[in-house]
Formats: C-alpha cells, structure tokens, sequence
C-alpha cells in the first residue's frame, strides 16, 4: 500500500459523549427497499415520530426498523430507473469517475459483509472468494485501502487475510494500521465500553437462548443480534428481550441492519468518522489532490456516504440492487459488479502509470 506513513494522533478524533438517543445520522430507520421514495419518506416521518416519542428501545420501533429492512415487493421497473438515473452504475460511468480521479490520489474505503462477500445465513461463514481477495490486493498495491466494518477487526483480518490494508473494525471503533502485527491499533474510541459489552454479550446470549435461530455475534467494541434465521413471528418477543437487556445500559444505543440489530456505544462514533480519522492519518484531509471512494451496502455506511458528501469531495458507491435513500452517488448491485469495479480500476491506475513513465522518457 502506498502512503503508509501514518501519524498517530487520537486527540485529534474529537470524541464526545453522546446521549442516549441516537443522533439523526445514525436514526436506524433503515429504508424500506422497493418504496417509492415519497412513501419511503412518509413512512419513515412516521417512524421517527414514534421513536422520538419513545424510549431509543421500544420494542415497536424495533420490530417496524426489523421489518423495514425486510422488504416485501421488489421495485417497480419505472421506480428502479428512475433511481439508477440519481445513481448510476459505477461501472457504466467508470469513465466520469475516472475523470473526477485524474491527477489526483484515489484513496479506497471497502466495507465488508455484502460488499466483498456475500450475504449468508450464517455469519461465520460469509468468506470472501479467492478472486475478490485478489481484486482487493491488486487494489492495495496500488492505492491507500482499508476495510470499514461491523466484525471485529480480528474476525475480518481472518476473512480477508491481507496484511496489507487498514481496517476499521466494529463500525471503526477499532482502527489498525497495516502490517502482520495485528496489536498495532491506531485509535480505540470506544476502548472504556469493553467490559460493558463483554457484559451485554453475556446477557444477550442467555436472554436470547429461548428463540429459536437467534444468534448474538461478538464485534468487540459492538454486539450483532442476528435474525434472518428467526421466524418473522418471533420477531417481537425478541426485540422485547434485546429491550430488556439494554434497559439497564443506557450507554449503549440500537440500530438494525441487513437482519440485524447492533448493539454499541453511544458515542459520536461512526463509518464516517472512522473514514475521517484514516484521511486525517494518511496526510490526505482537506486536500483538494485527493479523492477517496467509499463502497457499501449497509445503513451504517451512509454515515460515510454522508461525510463524503458534506466534505464535498469523495465518492460514495452503493452496493445494493434495490433503491433506497441514499447519500452515495453511484451504485453497484452486488460483490460480483464490485469486484469487476475494483479491477477496472487498477488497470486504469495501471494504464496511467504506464503512460506517465512513457512521458518522461520522452
Ligand atoms: O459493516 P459490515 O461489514 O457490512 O458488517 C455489518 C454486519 O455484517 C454481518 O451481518 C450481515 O452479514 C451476515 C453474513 O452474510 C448475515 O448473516 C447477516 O444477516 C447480515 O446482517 C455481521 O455478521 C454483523 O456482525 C455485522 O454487524
């Protein structure tokens, strides 16, 4: 990896307490796919209404955010297009994309789970192919990278086993710099929550144990209560015993995710911040020479699409192949057209390296 010179500065992530409730950028309200987006944002008017009038856990918010993330018709044609017109295909606009990165340092944030690998029933088994590992080495060799996930940094290193890349673990909460020394960390936010959430963990499972195909997944710095093998009916009485727990730790706030719902600390924390950090790190903040690339699929990583967008320069790419309301700019539909992706882009660095060195032989 190139730039690989980073300054260690975690005075400068300007982290603050946050409170209980969850902040408007990280509102887990997860948009309902296939929605018109007018019936999307009425329908999320609605949610956020009740859960502003609402304890950040009631059990009824939960539920609706669990079933909002489990859509129940697929878009219609016309809907889908006129999404793809506000977010292109990556792939088809390569070439302005290629234009918005030339002459400047393209710098690429990957997240993990539905990103390079597929989502599966089982989440410790969602292993990258061979080939993607291959496509995000080649992206490594030639560009600043690192993986921004949910998984605990370990868990990740494992699955992607490339030494490397910077990773951003447990929604960047845990960041590490490159090398096989897997106790080099750069920044821990979050590092005083650890004893609550070996705590909640524990709770968890033990609570949780009476429903059948729930499972609680350990991220260290953030807990992952899964419920894609739950039965639908199920899902209330498990949202009331994921309430239970927490109802003792106001210090930690709920989201849901892809079937999922997360468990971590309220801190002002997130994806973007975490994408911050590693710019600031790098040497690259505020340089207008820059230009880094965030792909994701999850809600979490709208907080990087946000950032990205507020700072005004970035590009946000979302992976997924429905529409949702979303700050990224492009889309791709899944791991498959995100490898493909990530491989145009090396010969494309490969191509203007290999003429930049024909120009100064000349
Ligand atoms: O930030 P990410 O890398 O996208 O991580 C978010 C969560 O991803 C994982 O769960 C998701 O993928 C699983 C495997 O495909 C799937 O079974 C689950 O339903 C998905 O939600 C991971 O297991 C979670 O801990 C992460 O929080």
């Amino acid at each position: 990896m190139a730039n690989q010179d980073v300054v260690l500065r975690p005075d400068m992530a300007g982290i603050a307490a946050a409170p209980a409730m969850p902040g408007s950028s990280s509102r887990a309200i997860f948009a309902c796919r296939g929605e018109a987006s007018t019936s999307l944002r009425r329908r999320r008017a609605a949610v956020d209404e009740e859960y502003h009038a609402r304890s950040p856990c009631a059990t009824s918010w939960v539920v609706q955010a669990m079933r909002a993330s489990s859509p129940a018709r697929s878009p219609a044609v016309d809907e889908h297009a006129a999404w793809m017109r506000k977010h292109p295909s990556a792939l088809a606009s390569f070439e302005q994309i290629a234009a918005a990165a030339k002459g400047k340092q393209v710098v690429v944030f990957l997240d993990y789970d539905g990103t390079l690998s597929r989502i599966v029933a089982d989440p410790d088994t969602a292993f990258i192919t061979g080939e993607m590992r291959e496509a995000v080495r080649g992206v490594a060799k030639h560009f600043p990278a690192a993986i921004v996930t949910g998984r605990c940094v370990e868990k990740v290193c494992g699955f992607v086993g490339l030494s490397e890349l910077y990773y951003a673990g447990s929604h960047g909460m845990d960041i590490k710099g490159p090398g096989s020394n897997a106790a080099e960390v750069l920044l821990q936010p979050a590092r005083e929550f650890l004893p609550v959430i070996a705590e909640v963990y524990q709770a968890l499972v033990e609570k949780t144990k009476s429903t059948p195909g729930a499972r609680v997944e350990n991220n260290k710095f953030c807990l992952s209560v899964h419920f894609r093998c739950v039965d639908e009916k199920r899902w209330s009485p498990l949202a009331e015993q994921v309430k239970e727990v927490l109802r003792d730790y106001p210090d930690l706030r709920l989201n849901e995710g892809r079937k999922v719902l997360e468990i971590r600390p309220s801190i002002m924390w997130d994806k973007g911040k975490a994408v911050e950090f590693l710019l600031q790190s790098l040497g690259f903040d505020g340089r207008s020479d820059v230009l880094p690339l965030y792909l994701g699929d999850d809600r979490t990583d709208e907080d990087a699409f946000k950032m990205l967008r507020k700072r005004g320069h970035g590009l946000g790419i979302l992976v997924s192949k429905c529409p949702r309301e979303t700050d990224a700019s492009y889309s791709l539909q899944d791991p498959t057209e995100v490898m493909e992706f990530l491989h145009r882009l090396v010969r494309w660095k490969r191509r203007r390296s290999s003429s930049s060195a024909m120009r100064a032989r000349v």
